[in-house]
This record gives structure tokens, sequence and C-alpha cells, in this order.
């Protein structure tokens, strides 16, 4: 299972900053939606020049225009974007188009998707490198929020898939031993005293925990 860090921080400077720090503790670095929009595509760039031995995704959560996105965000150095689950199929197609021509990739973010399972069976048929099972910060605040019924849509999916929802060193277990492909850590990781050593923690707990699948 792959870990990426979610920099969900609002300046460039910020998020060199915090990737320099934990980069050797992760495989991807994620630059969030609310970066982007802070910075613009420039910190895809500035991240991706700091760190070219890394996967850089950049999280730009389109919903429209998927190949003209997809392309823009490529340009500026990402190897992954995103695209909503709800997006049109071919605002869908139209991003991994544009993947497929310069060898990147594209994962779909299921929030917001009432029925993820369905959904990330299509998005994968379409060409997804895989699903996000995505519970956002608004989500995850409210009363009730379950990580487990991310797992458990994962599980039933059968498709490659990433969980991103407020992960932390006591669930990447439970996330690994999903199935999941990726594990998103955001705020555990930004929002620590110490960054690094909560990067370090989560990349050995990913480490020594057994292959659930191939
Ligand atoms: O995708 C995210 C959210 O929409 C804000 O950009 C977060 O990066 C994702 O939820 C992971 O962050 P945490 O939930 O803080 O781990």
């Amino acid at each position: 299972m792959k870990l990426q860090v979610a920099i969900d921080l609002l300046t460039t400077a910020a998020a060199l900053e915090l990737a320099g720090n934990v980069a050797e503790y992760v495989d991807i670095l994620g630059l969030g939606a609310p970066l982007i929009k802070s910075e613009g595509l420039p910190v895809v760039s500035a991240v991706k020049k700091a760190h070219p031995d890394k996967l850089v995704l950049a999280d730009v959560q389109t919903m429209d225009a998927g190949e003209l996105e997809a392309n823009l965000a490529f340009a500026a150095g990402a190897d992954l974007v995103t695209v909503l689950g709800v997006a049109d199929d071919a605002t869908i197609a139209g991003a991994i188009k544009a993947a497929a021509e310069c060898d990147k990739g594209v994962i779909v973010d299921l929030i917001g998707v009432a029925d993820k399972v369905s959904r990330a069976r299509q998005v994968r048929a379409l060409g997804a490198k895989y699903a996000g099972m995505h519970a956002g910060l608004d989500e995850q605040a409210q009363p009730g929020f379950d990580l487990a019924r991310l797992l458990r849509f994962g599980e039933d999916a059968g498709v490659p898939f990433s969980v991103a929802g407020g992960v932390k060193l006591t669930t990447i277990t439970d996330i690994q031993q999903a199935g999941a492909d990726v594990a998103v850590v955001g705020g555990s990781i930004y929002g620590a005293t110490d960054p690094a050593q909560a990067a370090r923690k989560l990349r050995g707990a990913v480490m020594w925990l057994p292959v659930p699948r191939t």
C-alpha cells in the first residue's frame, strides 16, 4: 500500500517545507484543492521541481472540462490528477484521455457519490487508475461519521482504491487490511507537532503489515 500525504496548506512556502520534511516517508505528495486554489498550478511545478523522484498528485477535483484541466495540471508537473466521480462520464473520460497521452494517471474521487461501489466499478472501466473512497473534511466533522463504511465500499467494489478521510496511525492498519492501494493522510501529518515523526510512524505501520492481496 502506498502512503500519500495530503498537503492542505495554503502557501507554496508551507507546502515546500512540509514536503521537505515528510517526502522520505511517503510515496505520493498530494497537493490539496485549497492549496491549488490559493497558489495556482505553479505550486505543482515548485513541488515537483523540489521532489522529482516523488509522484506528485494535483488534487484539482475536476468537475467539468476534464481533458483541459488534466492537461493543465500535467503540464505543470503533476503525475496524477483527481476528477470528481459525480462529474459526467465525458469529463472523466476526457481527463483519462489526457493522462493516456502523457503516461500519467487519473484518480476519480468519490466524495459525494451516493453509490460508491457501483461508481467505483464504472470509473475503473472508464480507465481510472483507482477510485478514491473519500469522506471530506466537512463530512468527517458530522456526527456519526464512520471510516469503516468507506473501507467496506472499497472491499465491495473489487477495484483498486484509495482511502481518505481523517486517516491516522490508529486506523491505517484497518485501511491496509481492507486492501486499499493508497492511504491518504492530511491533518494527521500536517497538523502534528512533528509532521516528520508522524509520517515516519505511519510509514512504519504500513511497512510492517502483511500485504493482503496482489
Ligand atoms: O481531499 C481532502 C479534502 O477534500 C480537502 O482538500 C483531504 O486532503 C483529505 O480528506 C485528506 O485529509 P484528512 O482528512 O485531513 O486526512
